[in-house]
């Protein structure tokens, strides 16, 4: 099990020794922004599952299906445009929104199954369901 980063080495790498120090320096100091940012994606990752979580709970409940296409087709034009504004991919935007879905879908699904079983919906993690490929 992780434990939050407390042993993460931000000086971690495959390339010590292989270049100059003030190199290893400046790449080390970008890393750190990267490390920020890293840690900021999981954190809204999080956010947001709670969020879907909470509605696949009322679409199950309510018998409503998963997948919403009408709602996707918006986010996708939506994100494709801020991502243009952004000059990020925008393919890599779509890719990126279709992954985090096609997650979320299957959450619906398997809380629509432990509804129908006669459970409140709770999330069951990949971990616990033993399909993590975690080294
Ligand atoms: O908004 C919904 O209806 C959701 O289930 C959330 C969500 C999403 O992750 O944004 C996921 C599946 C739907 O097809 C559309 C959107």
């Amino acid at each position: 099990m992780e434990n939050s980063g407390q042993s993460f080495d931000p000086h971690a790498s495959s390339l010590s020794g292989t270049a100059q120090p003030e190199v290893l320096e400046e790449l080390y100091r970008v890393r750190s922004s990267i490390d920020n940012i890293d840690a900021a994606l999981i954190h809204l990752l999080a956010e947001r599952f709670k969020a879907t979580q909470r509605v696949g709970v009322l679409k199950a409940t309510h018998s409503l299906p998963p997948a919403d296409p009408g709602r996707e087709a918006a986010q996708i034009s939506r994100l494709r445009a801020l991502a243009r504004d952004a000059q990020l991919d925008p393919v890599f935007a779509e890719k990126f929104l279709a992954f985090i879905i096609d997650e979320v879908i299957r959450h619906h699904e398997a809380i629509s199954e432990n509804i129908k079983a006669g459970g409140d919906g709770s999330p069951v993690s990949g971990e616990d369901a033993g399909d993590e490929t975690d080294d």
